[in-house]
């Protein structure tokens, strides 16, 4: 089902149809509650696809704002750019969901009432929105085209209003998760996950600022000096029992891709451990002192976003600690949705601070969980034993 990136810089090349194994054109439009065409061997591959797709288009609208707009503006008071590129990426995935799966809800992080009383930001959000597409034209019109006008855009972002819960079929959306990394000019990710009765089924992930390759490795630097000709961007995905994998990104149809998993790790303290850049969002003394007491030696690899989950579950690191700074915090399903099915099915797992499961079905929070803690599998119990040790749980 999958196979290997010949070239080293396949990104550059016009990629040959079929667009993908698993696509079927009869039911391009039609939602799988009423063409209920899955097997066993089969399911969520459309789902996979489209998600895909989408993802794929709205990074391109995302790099634009970023090398345009954004890259390093973090110093500055206008948080417009990162504005622009998380209602324009919304609009565009929602469209694409609604053309394929209209009876889907969709949990997203942005709604337009705000950007409805702002005519100039809607305005230039239309201008952009409007002439992004995917190069490949059966592509984009399997995403439904262009928007019709700016109404349309509102009308899709504002369809990002479900409540979440325990049934039914929900899309989390993170148009643009880890906006502080965007503003930085380092990592930020376009995620999309499904979640099916409380249950992560497939997730896919955008990062237009990780490396292709799958080995490299990563530092808190990776991804910092972008330019539009760096070569990076991957786009992974995941389907729950089928695997994970990576391709590069494109601007036209999907690139060729290649299973991921995680990798052993036969001395945990030589493990890599990943953390948010922001102080605010996890408590980076509490992840260091669980990095101590197992005995890790390497200093922590600080990127934004869901990257950190992609990174680990290529291998590119190895555990990913997100411990609470505030009591009171929910985490949101969009910040970890694609992120947890991805893990998952590259070997790993992915609890809260306490070792259960993270619980989806609860709403656009995760209000049953404490923190994320992801780690291969094989050495989640002992990370989970060492982060109770620390927060005294
Ligand atoms: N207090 C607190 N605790 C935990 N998480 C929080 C908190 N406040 C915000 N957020 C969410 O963090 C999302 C960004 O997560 P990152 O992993 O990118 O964090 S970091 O910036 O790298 O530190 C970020 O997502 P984006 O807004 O999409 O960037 C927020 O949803
Ligand atoms: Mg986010």
């Amino acid at each position: 089902m999958t196979t290997t990136v010949p070239s080293p810089r396949p990104y550059l090349r016009v990629l040959p149809a079929p667009v993908s194994p698993y696509y079927s054109p009869s039911f391009a439009s039609t939602s799988p509650q009423s063409a209920p065409l899955h097997t066993a061997t089969m399911s969520y591959q459309q789902e996979r696809f489209i998600a895909e797709l989408a993802v794929q288009r709205a990074s391109i609208l995302t790099q634009k704002v970023f090398f345009e707009k954004a890259k390093g503006t973090v110093s500055k008071d206008d948080k417009s750019p990162v504005t622009i590129g998380d209602f324009g990426a919304q609009a565009l995935i929602i469209q694409a969901i609604r053309k394929n799966f209209p009876n889907d809800e969709v949990v997203g992080e942005e709604e337009a009432s705000s950007l409805r009383q702002d005519k100039d930001l809607s305005a230039e959000i239309w201008r952009l929105v409007k002439d992004i597409k995917l190069d490949d034209a059966e592509s984009d019109s399997l995403l439904g085209g262009p928007l019709a006008s700016e109404e349309s855009m509102l009308d899709a972002i504002d369809q990002g209003n479900s409540p979440g819960g325990p049934k039914g079929r929900i899309w989390a959306l993170d148009p643009v998760d880890g906006t502080k990394g965007f503003l930085r000019g380092g990592q930020y990710a376009v995620c999309l996950g499904l979640i099916v009765d409380g249950d992560v089924k497939v997730g896919a992930i955008g990062t237009p600022n990780l490396p292709i390759d799958d080995t490299a490795p990563i530092d808190s630097n990776t991804g910092a000096q972008q330019s539009a000709t760096s070569g990076n961007g991957v786009l992974f995905s995941a389907v729950l029992g089928e695997g994970a994998t990576s391709r590069p990104l494109t601007s036209g149809v999907l690139a060729p891709s290649k299973p991921i998993s995680m990798r052993p790790v036969p001395d945990i303290t030589q493990a890599v451990f990943c953390e948010g850049v922001e102080a605010a969002h996890s408590s980076q003394g509490d992840n260091a002192a669980v990095a101590q007491r197992l005995g890790i030696t390497n200093a922590s690899v600080r990127l934004d976003s869901q990257a950190k989950y992609c990174s680990i579950a290529r291998g590119a690191g190895d555990i990913y600690l997100r411990l609470p700074v505030k009591k009171d915090y929910q985490e949101k399903i969009w910040d970890h949705a694609a992120g947890d099915i991805l893990v998952r099915e590259a070997g790993g797992q992915v609890t809260d601070i306490y070792g259960a499961r993270l619980d989806f079905s609860k709403g656009r929070t995760l209000a049953a969980n404490k923190g994320v803690v992801a780690a291969p599998k094989a050495i989640q119990d002992e990370v989970i034993g060492a982060v109770k040790a620390v927060l005294k749980l």
